[in-house]
């Protein structure tokens, strides 16, 4: 079995429930609810900048950004496909380094983000046909020089495989990965909500006690008014179903636009250890 049943009454209260939730946006949102935090993990602190709710031109990616400390790591270090893994066996020899995951329903956009935050084109495969990725793709970034290599994780996309297929490895690897540090969960924000195989990987996260972070895809293709209220909803039906794993904060990004791609990278290193938690984004 792959991803078990999703709980029909798990998920009619998560759409019940629409408590009010406080809304702080920049290219980060993060709720007020106080939730302790998954073991393992830091809390990022969650930089805040005036807001507009005019189009999606306004969502550009900052040029501060050329200074800061995820600029720094991220300048020094070489990305590089390690291996594609279709069984535990294929990954348990890669060193034991903070690892993230990237996760999401088929054609959301995990290649292509991975592919932004490792600023390594061509080396993530992409496509516009879903299910192009089929493995566990692991990267790394790493220097001969500096220490704190990281791996990254492009998972195979959920929705279009058969669900046996798809969910039993992927959930050997979420319930026994020792290193994983974070699942980014991707959702594209045109979608506005979380889909049915989103709340079973969420369910299933929960059950793993494996940490989730909610990453808006695509939103060149957004209005900034319109994604408030998205990252709201969605925030909220993913703490309804997975509360003790889901973070506080969502990330906005665009592959193509490069927008929240910074965000992203801070978020990574200080899930890793590799930044202070409260080193602000940009300098
Ligand atoms: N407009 C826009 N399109 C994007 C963005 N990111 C990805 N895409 C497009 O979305 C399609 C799917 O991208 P992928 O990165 O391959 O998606 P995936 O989630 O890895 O897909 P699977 O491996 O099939 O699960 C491609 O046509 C991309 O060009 C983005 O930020 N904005
Ligand atoms: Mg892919």
């Amino acid at each position: 079995m792959l991803i078990a049943a999703i709980s029909r009454q798990c998920r009619a209260a998560a759409l019940a429930r629409s408590a009010n939730v406080g809304c702080h946006y920049s290219h980060t949102y993060s709720h007020s609810h106080p939730r302790p935090l998954a073991a393992g993990t830091t809390e990022a602190a969650s930089e805040s900048s005036s807001t507009s709710n005019n189009s999606a031109d306004d969502l550009k990616p900052s040029s501060a950004s050329h200074s800061g400390p995820a600029f720094r790591y991220f300048s020094k270090r070489d990305a590089k496909f390690v291996l594609s893994a279709t069984k535990p066996e294929h990954y348990k020899r890669i060193p034991p380094n903070p690892e993230v995951t990237f996760a999401g329903r088929s054609n959301v956009g995990k290649s292509s983000l991975l592919s932004a935050v490792l600023r390594s084109q061509g080396l993530v495969k992409t496509s516009k046909k879903p299910g192009h990725t089929s493995a566990l793709n692991f990267f790394s970034l790493t220097s001969g020089s500096c220490p704190g290599a990281i791996s990254l994780v492009d998972m195979p996309g959920y929705g279009y495989r058969s669900r046996d297929e798809w969910g039993g490895f992927i959930m050997k690897y979420l319930s026994t990965r020792k290193e994983l540090r974070r699942v980014f969960l991707l959702i594209e924000a045109k979608v506005g909500e979380l889909k049915a195989t989103d709340l079973s990987f969420l369910e299933l996260a929960e059950q793993y006690k494996a940490p989730v972070q909610i990453v808006l895809t695509k939103t060149d293709k957004m209005k900034r008014a319109d994604l408030d209220s998205i990252c709201k909803t969605i925030t909220q039906s993913a703490t309804d179903i997975a509360p003790s794993v889901v973070q506080p904060t969502v990330i906005c990004c665009s592959s193509r636009t490069k927008i929240g791609i910074d965000d992203l990278q801070l978020e990574l290193l200080r899930v890793c250890d590799l930044v202070p938690s409260g080193e602000p984004a940009k300098k």
